[in-house]
């Protein structure tokens, strides 16, 4: 999908302005609250009309004021899932999921009404009422409804916002899984990082309604590094191991790392911050940390006053941070070889 988005907007005091073109399934849109993300895209689905400019997805145009061309937003079919959900609150889950179904056209109906109740998990919730479902359900029929309305484009802003910590862990999956399984491109709206690196590839960062920046999930963390007050943070797919005594064991690379908040699922995810590592040049004598590894250094970059030091076990890769002088004093180089200490405690399971 490409997405070509020449605009001028004035709000009130806030001005937007913007000239990107965005290529890609997984888009993210990043910034702080208030930069003009939600414009960006309300823009995009003819929520706001432009002052003046050019928007186009895969070459055909909703709007160019040079042309006067505006196309309406139902026809856009541009689907949104907002930060609240937006249910009819008189409707079951069934009708709300239908309510969608029905306004999409039928040539464009490819998404079918039992395979999304599938994928989405909705099956034993399709007769209850909205008020009778928890935060992380609700959501889910919003995505639901938005995508039986068969758009081309799924917008989401800030559908995680709402939630807690542990739903939002659990609905990531379920959000990547239909925009694959459904072959529906997304953006994906999000001021977290470790959301936006979830969810997306490609990211365009707004900064006060400029796009300040192009570039990768992975290469906005690493940038970030510094700023963000838990530095990078490692998103770490593993599998259980064993039980070992009060800790849990997981493979990681050619080694396994001992987590406290393990649990007896084969498969989790847990992040660990880069400032939770600490790099020793030799082998510590006696240490309280539980995991003491072995790595190579592979990579190494800056973030503001830091180096970002990426570490290789076997196929494990994590990145740790260092102040510039401990960089110097430890000696570190791509192809050095380090200690690397981490707490069983420094793991927040999410998943
Ligand atoms: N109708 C309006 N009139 C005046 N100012 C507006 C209007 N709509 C939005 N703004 C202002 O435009 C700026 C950008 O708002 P926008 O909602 O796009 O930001 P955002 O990046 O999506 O923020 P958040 O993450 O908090 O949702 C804000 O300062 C907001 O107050």
């Amino acid at each position: 999908m490409e997405i070509r988005i020449a605009v001028e907007k004035q709000l009130g005091s806030f001005s937007l302005q913007a000239d990107v073109t965005m290529a890609g399934e997984r888009i993210g849109i990043f910034g702080a609250s208030g930069s003009g993300k939600s414009t960006l895209v309300g823009l995009l689905a003819g929520l706001h009309q432009p002052d003046r400019g050019e928007i186009s997805v895969d070459g055909h145009c909703f709007f160019s004021s040079s042309k006067t061309i505006d196309v309406p937003p139902e026809q856009r079919r541009i689907a949104i899932v907002f930060q609240q959900h937006c249910l009819f609150p008189h409707l079951d889950v069934k009708a709300n999921l239908l309510y969608g179904y029905r306004r999409s056209k039928p040539e464009h109906r490819s998404i079918d009404f039992e395979t999304l109740v599938e994928v989405l998990n909705l099956r034993e919730l399709l007769s209850r009422g909205i008020n009778n479902l928890s935060g992380g359900e609700k959501q889910r029929v919003a995505l639901g409804r938005a995508l039986l309305s068969n758009p081309r484009l799924l917008l989401m802003d800030e559908p995680l916002s709402a939630l807690d910590d542990t739903l939002r862990f659990q609905i990531i999956p379920y959000l990547k899984r239909v925009s694959e399984q459904m072959r529906i491109p997304y953006l994906f709206i999000s001021h977290s990082l470790v959301e936006t690196r979830l969810m997306a590839e490609q990211v365009v960062v707004v900064s006060g309604g400029a796009i300040v920046a192009q570039t990768t999930s992975e290469q906005l963390a690493r940038s970030r590094m510094d700023e963000s007050p838990v530095g990078y943070i490692n998103l770490l797919k593993l599998t259980r191991r064993r039980k070992a005594n009060d800790l849990y064991a997981y493979s990681w690379g050619a080694d396994e790392l001992l987590i406290s908040a393990g649990s007896d699922q084969p498969e989790a995810l847990f992040e660990l911050s880069s400032k939770d590592i600490i790099l020793c040049k030799k082998h510590p004598e006696v240490i309280s940390a539980r995991n003491l590894l072995k790595c190579n250094v592979i990579n190494t970059f800056n973030s503001g006053n830091k180096v970002g030091v990426e570490l290789a076990s076997g196929d494990g890769r994590l990145v740790a941070e260092v102040v510039n002088q401990a960089a110097d004093e430890l000696d570190i180089g791509v192809g050095s070889e380090l200690y690397v200490a981490i707490k069983a405690s420094a793991f927040r399971r999410r998943g």
